[in-house]
C-alpha cells in the first residue's frame, strides 16, 4: 500500500470505528494483528508507551540480557553509520518486548520521546497496538508497518522495520528495528533487508561466540576428572556439556539437556560455581556438585499447572505450557493449531484439567471423523423421532453432553458450511436447538478447538464463515512440531520407557539418529517407531542400522524434507505430511491411501513424485 494513499486514513477510520476491512487491500499480518488490537481493546487513538521500567529494573534487565547487548549493539552502532540518511533510531529490545537500547538521528529521538518510545519501554501490540517490533516478536517474522498500518495514532508519523534474533540454540532472544519519521526519509525496502542481514550477523555471532565459550568451558573439565564428588559441568544456559567418571553411567544420555530436568526427584545441587570466560569475563558455565537426595523432595522445577505429558526443556514448548496456564484460569474460546500428532488434544485437556470446570465432563470430537451428514445430529442432538433411523428416545448432543464442562472440536475446519450457521448460533447463544426439535436447552461450555492448518486460509477460499473464525479464534496456542523441538525427544524416549515399563538403554548414537529424523508424524510416530524397536529387540538395543530399518523407508524422506522445507508452501507442508500419514497407516499400499484420502490414483501418484515419496 502507498504511504501517502489518502484512502489509507479512511481504511484504518473505518477499521477503527466500524471493525470491518478490505483485506484485498491489506497486509495479511497487517490486518490479523488489527483485529487481536481490536479484540484486546487497545486504544487506536492512543498508542503512546505506558509501561517504561524504572531504572534499577531497566538496569536489572540489560544485566539479565547483557550477552544480547554485548553481541548486537556494535551491530547496531555500525548499522548507524551506514543508515545514517535515513534519520533513523536504532533499538535492540529483549523477548518480552522491552526496549533496552535505543539510539540514534538526534531529531527522530526527540520525537520518539515525545510517544514513550524509549529506552524501559514496553513496546508490544498489546500496549501500543500493530506495530514493527510488537508484531514482529508475535508472529516472529521480519516485517515492516508504515504510517497508518500502525493501529494506533501515536505511531502514524513512523516507518519501522524489525526481525527477530534468534541464539544459537535457535530460541528467541529479541528484536532488531530501526525507525524514522515518515517525513525524514521516504519509505525504502532496503531498511528491512538490512535490518534482517544486521539479525544474520548477531546470530553468527552467538553461534561462535557459543562454540568459543564451550572450548573454553573443556579446557576447565581437564583438572575435574580425578574429582571424587559427582561433579557436573554446564554452559551458562544450564545445558550439561560434560560430567565426570562419577555420574557418567547415569547421566550419559544426557549431555545437552538442562541440569533441572535431569536431576528430576534423584539429585539435588549442593554447590554451583561460576565459570567466567578470560576472553569476555562473562559467566560461560557452572561447576555443578550434586548429592543424592534424601527422601525424593527435591524437585527442582516445580509449576502450578498440571500436564500429563512430557514437558522437555524446549523455550517453543515450555511458552505453550505457559500459554495454557494461562488461559485455563479464564473461560476463553482457545483454538489450538499445530501438525498431526504434536499433542493438540492432550494440550486441551490439560486447560480443561486445570480450569474451573475440571469436575465438569471433557468431551472431545473429531470434527473430520464424522460423515459429513451427521455432524448435525452428533453436535446438538435430535428428538424422538427426528428422522428415520433416529433412535427412539432421540439423543443428547455433545454439546448438551458437555454441560458444565469442556467441548473440544478437534478439526473443526472440516465443518460444512451448512452447518457453520448452526454452530455459529450456539457459540453466540449459549442454546441448543436439537435436530427435529422446538425448545432450545440452554448450555454452559467452554469450547475449544484445533486445526492441523492454517484456519484463516480457510476463510479466504471460502470454506470457513468469517464470522465463525471470529468466533472460535479468540486465544490461539500454537503446538510446536518436534522437529522444532528436538531438545525434548530424550525426555519423551525416557517417558515412553516408563509407560510401557521398559527398561533399555538407547546409546548416544540412537539418540542422535531419532533426534535428526524429520517426524512428520510427529510424537504419534516417535512412538510408533519406539513401539517397533520394543517389539521387534525387547531389551536389546539395535544398531544404528538396524534402527534405520524402523522407519521403513522413510528415513530419506525425512531427510528430502530439510531440503523441501524451504521450498514448500505451507499448505503443501500439510499435505505432504498427510499423505505420509495416511501412507504408513496403509503399510504403503498406494492405492488404499488415495482412496482414504479420497483422492483419484493419477492425482496420487503426481503428489507422490511431486513430494519425492516415490
Ligand atoms: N507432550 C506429550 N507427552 C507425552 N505424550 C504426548 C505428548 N504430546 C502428545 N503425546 C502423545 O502423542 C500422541 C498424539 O497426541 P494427540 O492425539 O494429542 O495429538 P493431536 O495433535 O491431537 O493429533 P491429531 O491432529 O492427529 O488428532 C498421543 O498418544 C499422545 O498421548
Amino acid at each position: 500500500m502507498n504511504i501517502v494513499d489518502p484512502s489509507r486514513r479512511e481504511i484504518w477510520q473505518r477499521f477503527v470505528r466500524e471493525g470491518t476491512l478490505d483485506h484485498a487491500r491489506m497486509n495479511k499480518r497487517i490486518a490479523e494483528s488489527w483485529y487481536l488490537c481490536r479484540q484486546k481493546n487497545v486504544d487506536p487513538y492512543d498508542g503512546k508507551g505506558k509501561i517504561i521500567l524504572e531504572s534499577h529494573l531497566l538496569a536489572e534487565r540489560k544485566k539479565r540480557n547483557q550477552r544480547l547487548l554485548q553481541i548486537a549493539v556494535p551491530i547496531l552502532e555500525k548499522l548507524q553509520k551506514y543508515l545514517q540518511e535515513t534519520k533513523s533510531i536504532f533499538l535492540l529490545v529483549d523477548r518480552e518486548g522491552y526496549v533496552l537500547y535505543a539510539k540514534g538521528n538526534k531529531q527522530a529521538m526527540k520525537m520518539a520521546e515525545g510517544i514513550k518510545f524509549v529506552e524501559g519501554v514496553k513496546w508490544t501490540e498489546d500496549e501500543v497496538g500493530t506495530n514493527a517490533i510488537g508484531t514482529s516478536l508475535r508472529i516472529c517474522e521480519p516485517i515492516t508497518i508504515v504510517g497508518l498500518e500502525h493501529y494506533s495514532v501515536a505511531s502514524h508519523q513512523w516507518v519501522c522495520s524489525a526481525t527477530p534474533i534468534y541464539d544459537e540454540k535457535r530460541e528467541l532472544v529479541g528484536i532488531i528495528d530501526v525507525s524514522y519519521p515518515i517525513n525524514h526519509y521516504p519509505f525504502h525496502d532496503h531498511v528491512l533487508a538490512t535490518v534482517v542481514a544486521a539479525a544474520y550477523t548477531i546470530e553468527q555471532r552467538f553461534h561462535i561466540q557459543a562454540k568459543e565459550d564451550e572450548l573454553e568451558l573443556f579446557k576447565y573439565t581437564c583438572n575435574m576428572e580425578n574429582t571424587d564428588s559427582p561433579v557436573v559441568i554446564c554452559n551458562h544456559k544450564g545445558s550439561i556439556v560434560w560430567v565426570n567418571h562419577c555420574l557418567r553411567s547415569s547421566f550419559s544420555n544426557m549431555l545437552d539437556q538442562s541440569l533441572e530436568d535431569v536431576c528430576g526427584d534423584h539429585w539435588v545441587i549442593k554447590s554451583k560455581i561460576p565459570i567466567y570466560s578470560s576472553i569476555h569475563h562473562d559467566v560461560i558455565g557452572y561447576r555443578v556438585t550434586l548429592q543424592k537426595a534424601k527422601n525424593n523432595d527435591s524437585k527442582l522445577v516445580s509449576t502450578t499447572f498440571h500436564f500429563e505429558g512430557v514437558t522437555g526443556r524446549s523455550i517453543s514448548f515450555a511458552n505453550v505450557i505457559k500459554s495454557c496456564e494461562k488461559v485455563a484460569k479464564t473461560d476463553a474460546t482457545v483454538h489450538i493449531t499445530g501438525e498431526t500428532g504434536t499433542g493438540k488434544e492432550l494440550i486441551a485437556r490439560a486447560i480443561h484439567q486445570n480450569s474451573g470446570r475440571k469436575n465438569g465432563p471433557f468431551v472431545a470430537i473429531n470434527c473430520g471423523a464424522i460423515p459429513k451428514e451427521l455432524i448435525g445430529s452428533e453436535l446438538f442432538g435430535y428428538v424422538e423421532g427426528a428422522f428415520t433411523g433416529a433412535k427412539r428416545t432421540g439423543h443428547k448432543g455433545k454439546f448438551v453432553q458437555a454441560n458444565g464442562g469442556t467441548i473440544f472440536l478437534d478439526e473443526i475446519g472440516e465443518i460444512p458450511l451448512e452447518m457453520q450457521i448452526a454452530l455459529l448460533r450456539v457459540l453466540q447463544e449459549r442454546e441448543v436447538v436439537p435436530i427435529g426439535g422446538t425448545k432450545s436447552i440452554s448450555i454452559d461450555v467452554r469450547v475449544i478447538t484445533a486445526t492441523h492448518c492454517d484456519l484463516y486460509q480457510l476463510v479466504r477460499e471460502g470454506k470457513l464463515r468469517e464470522d465463525l473464525f471470529y468466533r472460535i479464534y479468540v486465544y490461539p496456542i500454537k503446538v510446536p512440531a518436534l522437529r522444532e523441538r528436538k531438545e525434548d525427544i530424550p525426555f519423551l524416549i525416557q517417558y515412553y520407557c516408563q509407560q510401557k515399563n521398559w527398561s533399555v538403554f538407547f546409546p548416544d548414537e540412537a539418540i542422535q539418529l531419532l533426534m535428526t529424523y524429520h517426524w512428520p508424524g510427529n510424537i504419534r510416530e516417535l512412538f510408533n517407531v519406539l513401539e517397533r524397536v520394543r517389539i521387534e529387540y525387547g531389551d536389546h538395543i539395535p544398531s544404528i542400522s538396524e534402527l534405520k530399518s524402523m522407519f521403513i523407508g522413510w528415513e530419506s524422506q525425512g531427510e528430502n524434507m530439510n531440503a523441501d522445507q524451504e521450498t514448500l508452501s505451507y499448505r503443501e507442508q500439510i499435505e505432504k505430511n498427510n499423505i505420509m500419514a495416511m501412507l504408513r497407516k496403509t503399510q504403503g499400499n498406494i492405492a488404499k491411501a488415495a482412496a482414504e484420502l479420497n483422492i483419484p490414483r493419477s492425482t496420487f501418484y503426481r503428489k507422490l513424485k511431486k513430494y519425492h515419496l516415490i
